[in-house]
């Protein structure tokens, strides 16, 4: 149990999908962290929502959230992430990302944090692998590809209507690029394109395939890496949360599981 001086205090930013699983398990206690508030745009179903957990959390609005809290879990749809974003890093306090693609064009927060003491955690989300990723761009990564392939569910509906997916009868893909590129193109479906791509070789040089697969039920991430001491591929198929398709259930798992690491005696994995 941490001194009271040593706890942090933590704010969740987003009820959806992957804000509820993390507000959650800090109700139910992570070790050296305190849920003190979260915010949703519908603040009374928030309230509801937040009304069985026993931390009594204050519900606020987004604009209110800054400041109340030592670290600030970003749960929200990626067009708002600025509008957290940069009041939490003006502070110099923590932000831990979930719309990590819309971490590509704001470096200047990341410099920002850097010189006011701060720090900013994209957690893996919904990809698995970044460990050993790490580990190769230390000694020299050559080629990382990502390959995402989703069920046309997972496509929000105005992409869906673009590629016309619910009529597909076989896998298509639907992009090839960089992860620069591909976050501009699906900017709620690869987020953890821009996660892969800032843990090894660069957004610019990471390769990007998103497929829509009417044949497989689950979001699959399979990420490739060549570097000076070996090949690496992971493949993971997870299930779609049922809050929300487009988002991977395990993506609040794996936020709570970087949380836990801000203050834990014993850290395993790079
Ligand atoms: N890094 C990764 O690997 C992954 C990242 N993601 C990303 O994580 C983010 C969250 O995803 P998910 O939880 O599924 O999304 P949801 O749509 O389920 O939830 C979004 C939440 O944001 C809240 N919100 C919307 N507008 C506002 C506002 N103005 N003020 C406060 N809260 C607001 C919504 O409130 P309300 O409940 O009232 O509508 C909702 O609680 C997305 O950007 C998604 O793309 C998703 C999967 C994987
Ligand atoms: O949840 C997933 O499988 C991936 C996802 O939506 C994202 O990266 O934005």
């Amino acid at each position: 149990m941490k001194d009271q001086a040593d706890r942090l205090s933590v704010g969740v930013a987003g009820l959806g999908a992957v804000g509820m699983k993390v507000a959650a398990a800090l109700d139910e206690g992570i070790d050296g962290l305190d849920l003190v508030a979260v915010s949703a745009r519908d603040v009374e179903r928030a309230r509801k929502r937040a009304s069985g957990f026993s931390t009594s959390p204050a519900v606020l609005t987004l604009d209110e959230l800054p400041g109340r809290a030592k670290v600030i879990v970003e749960c929200l749809p990626p067009e708002l992430f600025r509008r957290i974003a940069e009041p939490v890093v003006n502070r110099g306090d923590v932000l831990v990302v979930a719309s990590v693609g819309a971490l590509l064009s704001a470096n200047d927060l990341v410099v920002l944090a850097h010189r006011l003491g701060g720090r900013v955690f994209a957690p893996s989300g919904a990809v698995a692998g970044l460990d050993g990723l790490a580990a190769a761009a230390e000694a020299g990564l050559e080629d990382v590809t990502l390959v995402t392939r989703k069920p046309p569910s997972a496509f929000t509906p105005e992409i869906m209507r673009q590629l016309d997916t619910m009529n597909l009868t076989a896998p298509r893909r639907v992009f090839a690029g960089n992860a620069v590129e591909a976050v501009k193109a699906f900017p709620q479906n690869v987020n953890v394109a821009a996660t892969v791509s800032l843990a090894g070789f660069g957004p610019e040089r990471t390769r990007v395939e998103v497929w829509c697969d009417p044949d497989v039920p689950n979001n699959r991430h399979e990420l490739n890496f060549r570097s000076a001491v070996g090949e690496v591929r992971v493949e993971v198929s997870n299930l779609p949360d049922p809050e929300n398709p487009r988002s991977s259930a395990a993506t609040g798992y794996s936020i709570v599981a970087c949380l836990r690491k801000l203050s834990a005696t014993l850290c395993i994995g790079s």
